[in-house]
């Protein structure tokens, strides 16, 4: 990297719950760059998951689970940011992963803190949009609007779940709605990574009071609302860019009424039985993610449920010791106690 800033760059991937931030996270950190990074991921249910799905073990990893980095968890992003720089670790670039669930603009502010500032940049906000979802009601919430417009640089991923059509629409709209981004289109986030580090995208912004991205101007409600088209730009100030104000804590999601349901467990489960819960979930649940351990499996099985879709792939062999299954569910409006009585009935505990 060639710069004469000698700040830690920081890049913010951003982008709905399911739409492939983790994937193109090990994209980035599986080309051979030479760059030693360090990474955080946040995540929304008390369990982290993605903690053992990054790739790479030179990584510095800090995991931020329990709540959403863009409310609850902020204090914690700035700690995790300062104890890594404390460690003198030799990381020479920062990426940090947001729930699909948060806004990444005021996560962008924490890098301005004056705690940070002197230290660390914001390098880009990477947006990662899911083309099979894009019209998910209940995966598209007012966060991704949000992410779309905050973006620098927007991956239109999984195109290869939809027609040409379809990605023509769903490219038209983005467009609309960020205008000034750039647009790359993607398969499992492959794309060359020079076209998303170190581009340095918010030179000059250095206050919280001046934050700006210099992709283009912030845009006042009024013209988010019609570019969005939406009906009244009355509710929707916390629409314009990274000079809107940190939203309190907690209110989108409570808003909202998300919830995760995390289960663990040392027993295994019966595979058919599991099979025919995860068959009929509601549709009220739209992100799953686990790491199961299914009865005469020496391999961990991966599962991943986004909208209606989901898929189950055997994953790296158990570790030694015992076997313990990891599970998030996420959902509007759960039954947490009958969800859990459900999972607890696939078990086999004898
Ligand atoms: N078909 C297809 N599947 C993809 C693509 N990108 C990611 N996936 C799958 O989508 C699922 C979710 O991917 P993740 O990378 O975990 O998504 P995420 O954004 O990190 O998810 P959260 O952390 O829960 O917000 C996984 O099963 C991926 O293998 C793609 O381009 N095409």
């Amino acid at each position: 990297m060639e710069t004469h800033d000698k700040r830690l760059p920081v890049t913010l991937l951003t982008g709905a719950l399911g739409s492939g931030k983790t994937t193109l996270l090990n994209r980035i950190l599986q080309e051979n760059h030479g760059i030693k990074f360090g990474v955080i991921v946040n995540e929304f249910g008390e369990l982290s998951i993605d903690h053992h799905l990054v790739v790479g073990t030179d990584e510095q990893v800090v995991e931020l689970a329990n709540g959403c980095v863009c409310c609850t968890v902020r204090e914690d992003l700035l700690d995790a940011i300062t104890r890594l720089l404390e460690r003198k670790s030799g990381i020479e670039y920062l990426v940090v992963e947001t729930t699909g669930l948060a806004d990444p603009r005021p996560v962008a502010q924490t890098f301005l803190h004056e705690e940070l500032c002197d230290d660390v940049r914001l390098d880009a906000i990477l947006t990662v949009l899911d083309a099979a979802n894009f019209h998910d009601n209940l995966l598209r919430t007012g966060t991704t609007i949000d992410q779309i417009l905050a973006g620098d640089i927007l991956l239109l991923n999984k195109i290869d779940l939809v027609s040409e059509r379809m990605r023509d629409e769903i490219k038209e709209e983005i467009g609309d709605l960020n205008p000034y981004a750039r647009l790359l289109e993607t398969v499992n986030g492959d794309v060359d990574v020079r076209l998303l580090l170190d581009l340095d995208l918010h030179r000059g912004a250095t206050t919280s009071a001046t934050a700006t991205t210099d992709t283009g101007a912030a845009l006042n409600p009024d013209e988010i609302a019609e570019l969005a088209d939406l009906d009244s730009a009355g509710d929707f100030v916390s629409l314009a860019r990274l000079s809107a104000s940190a939203k309190t804590a907690g209110s989108h999601l409570d808003r909202e009424e998300i919830s995760s349901v995390s289960f663990t467990t040392t027993y295994p489960f019966d595979y058919e039985r599991l099979g025919e819960f995860l068959e009929a979930l509601p549709r009220n649940i739209f992100r799953g993610k686990g790491l199961l351990w299914i009865e005469g499996y020496e391999q961990q099985l991966l599962f991943h449920l986004v909208g209606d879709r989901s898929t189950a792939v055997l994953h790296t062999p158990w570790p030694e010791g015992p076997r313990e299954t990891k599970l998030v569910l996420i959902g509007q409006r759960l039954n947490r106690e009958e969800l859990l009585a459900q999972l607890d009935a696939c078990l086999l505990k004898n």
